[in-house]
């Protein structure tokens, strides 16, 4: 039996199942502070004989072993969960070997494994949600370098009719600035949910998402794109990517049919969680 987390910047599921994905007893609760969200954790792995424990985790995350403060959660702006040594407190409950990586580098994984990018050796996992972030496999394993790609904060252009200044805290109209949630809720007035009539706010978010799909296409080539969070909930915002994308690529690259190759989750909600227990697969091989 296997343990995953998905440590997400406003709740936290924890599962027991086993690698091929089998999810058997699953907990969530709101990530509150680690005091207090923490012992939940352990609290529901004590139950269960876990062989190992995967993590995907919002971030930045320190995911270089050879770094003094690998497993901490670093700088986020998340009261409490700064420079927060998550493996380290779990491998104290439990002598178990950990896997430690970005909750989207996990949804990447398990969409590649059971999911929409089944069978592929390559592919994106994007989420559009309260922030931006990506995960990549490239030639079959999880992309990392000097550290976790950063996906959500590239520049683009500004469409030349939006005046809204852009949300993210480094660098204001990034993409995670200009089309993340908040920043959708801040440039209208209304939370997503609320404008879905609004086909012009669905048009800007597909306008910016296709800006930033084509640079990860032009740099990674993944052979399928997936598209998760909540406001990619919104299939207004595919259709508005399936008309800019081709418009920005211009024939330079010989894209496949749209509609199969940037696509919904196919693990749905599950893709994290699915990928936590697959990176505590990995672990436990490893070991
Ligand atoms: N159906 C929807 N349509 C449009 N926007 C939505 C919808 N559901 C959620 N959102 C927006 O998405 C953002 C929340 O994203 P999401 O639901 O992916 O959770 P999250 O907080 O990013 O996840 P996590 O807890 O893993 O950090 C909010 O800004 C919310 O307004
Ligand atoms: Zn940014």
């Amino acid at each position: 039996m296997l343990g995953a987390i998905e440590a997400g910047g406003t709740k936290f599921v924890c599962a027991v199942g086993d690698e091929s994905g089998k999810i058997i007893e699953r907990v969530q609760f709101p990530t509150t502070v680690p005091e207090e969200t923490i012992p939940n954790v352990i609290e529901f792995f004590k139950k269960y004989p876990v062989k190992a424990i995967g993590i995907g985790s919002f971030g930045p995350i320190d995911v270089n072993k050879e770094s003094p403060t690998y497993g901490y959660i670093t700088s986020t702006p998340k009261k409490g969960w700064k420079d927060y040594p998550f493996v380290q407190t779990l491998k104290a409950a439990f002598s178990v070997p950990i896997g430690f990586n970005t909750d989207v580098n996990a949804a990447a994984l398990g969409e590649a494994t059971i999911g929409a990018a089944k069978g592929l050796d390559s592919c994106l996992y994007i989420t559009v949600g309260t922030g931006i972030g990506a995960g990549a496999i490239v030639q079959g394993k999880l992309l990392q370098g000097l550290t976790h790609p950063e996906m959500g904060h590239i520049l683009v252009r500004r469409h030349p009719n939006d005046e809204y200044q852009g949300k993210c805290p480094y660098h204001h109209d990034c993409l995670e600035g200009l089309a993340a949630g908040p920043a959708i809720e801040a440039r209208w007035g209304e939370k997503g949910f609320h404008l879905v009539e609004r086909a012009e706010v669905w048009d800007l978010e597909g306008y910016y998402i296709a800006q930033a799909l084509m640079q990860y296409i032009l740099i990674l080539s993944p052979k399928r794109i997936i598209l998760g969070g909540g406001v990619m909930k919104q299939e207004q915002v595919f259709s508005s990517i399936y008309k800019y994308l081709p418009e920005l690529v211009n024939h330079y690259v010989v894209l496949p049919e749209l509609s199969d190759y940037i696509v919904s989750p196919g693990l749905g909600d599950d893709a994290g969680i699915t990928g936590a227990l697959m990176l505590a697969h990995q672990a436990f091989q490893e070991n």
